[in-house]
């Protein structure tokens, strides 16, 4: 299914508070095209956070998708999974979850990763970092020019890293089609508002 233009949330496990469900559901309120699990600090998956998170896209119609895992992904039923330049073989990932998955790839800000993981079974593809990211601070910089050559690729554009409500509207004009957005929805309590903030940038066409 192809992705809608919009907020493309990144839950990460590592340093959320205890409320953070609550806060997630309040974030999912405003309207994310997709919401990623993401959890770099241990192999082992929690299946209950993912099953809630799961419950939470579903009741919000956001799609949810498992980060690095295409195999934990199929296992748990998600709408699709995000791999990185060494997270596995893409068409083996789509043979696995199938032609309605959504299926991203990590593509720093080369365009011939993109034509490939494209070629290979990808649905959408996605750039970063653009801004400095504490989610992330080791992240290689991308200049937004790719994601204005990505257009001619003719699928969803993502763009990624440090991104917020102030920031967002230069990469959306550079062609991004969605944000994908960690630390500016789930590490700070104005989330929400800046989720609405987000939605009105991509309202405005
Ligand atoms: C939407 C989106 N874009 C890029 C990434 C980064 O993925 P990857 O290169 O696999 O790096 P890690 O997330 O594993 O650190 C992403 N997760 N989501
Ligand atoms: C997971 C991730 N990947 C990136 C990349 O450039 O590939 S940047 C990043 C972190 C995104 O979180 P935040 O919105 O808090 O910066």
């Amino acid at each position: 299914m192809t992705l809608a233009r919009g907020i493309y949330g990144v839950y990460d496990r590592g340093g959320l508070a205890d409320d953070a469900l609550a806060h997630v559901a309040r974030v999912l309120a405003e309207g994310l095209v997709c919401l990623q699990y993401r959890d770099k600090r241990t192999d082992a998956p929690d299946h209950e956070l993912i099953a809630d998170l799961q419950a939470l896209c579903r009741a919000h119609d956001t799609r949810f998708i498992i980060n690095d895992d295409w195999r934990l992904a199929a296992e748990v039923g998600a709408d699709g999974a995000h791999l990185g330049q060494s997270d596995g073989d893409i068409a083996q990932a789509r043979a696995a979850l199938g032609p309605a998955a959504s299926l991203g790839v990590s593509c720093q800000d080369r365009l011939d990763r993109a034509q490939r993981a494209l070629a290979a079974g990808a649905d959408h593809v996605s750039f970063g970092r653009f801004f400095v990211s504490t989610t992330k601070p080791d992240a290689p910089p991308a200049d937004p020019a790719v994601l204005t050559r990505a257009r001619s690729l003719g699928v969803p554009i993502v763009a990624i890293g440090g991104i917020n409500a102030e920031n967002a509207a230069s990469l959306i004009a550079a062609g991004a089609d969605l944000v994908a957005v960690s630390s500016a929805l789930f590490a700070h309590a104005d989330g929400p508002a800046t989720a609405r903030r987000l939605r009105a940038l991509f309202a405005r066409g």
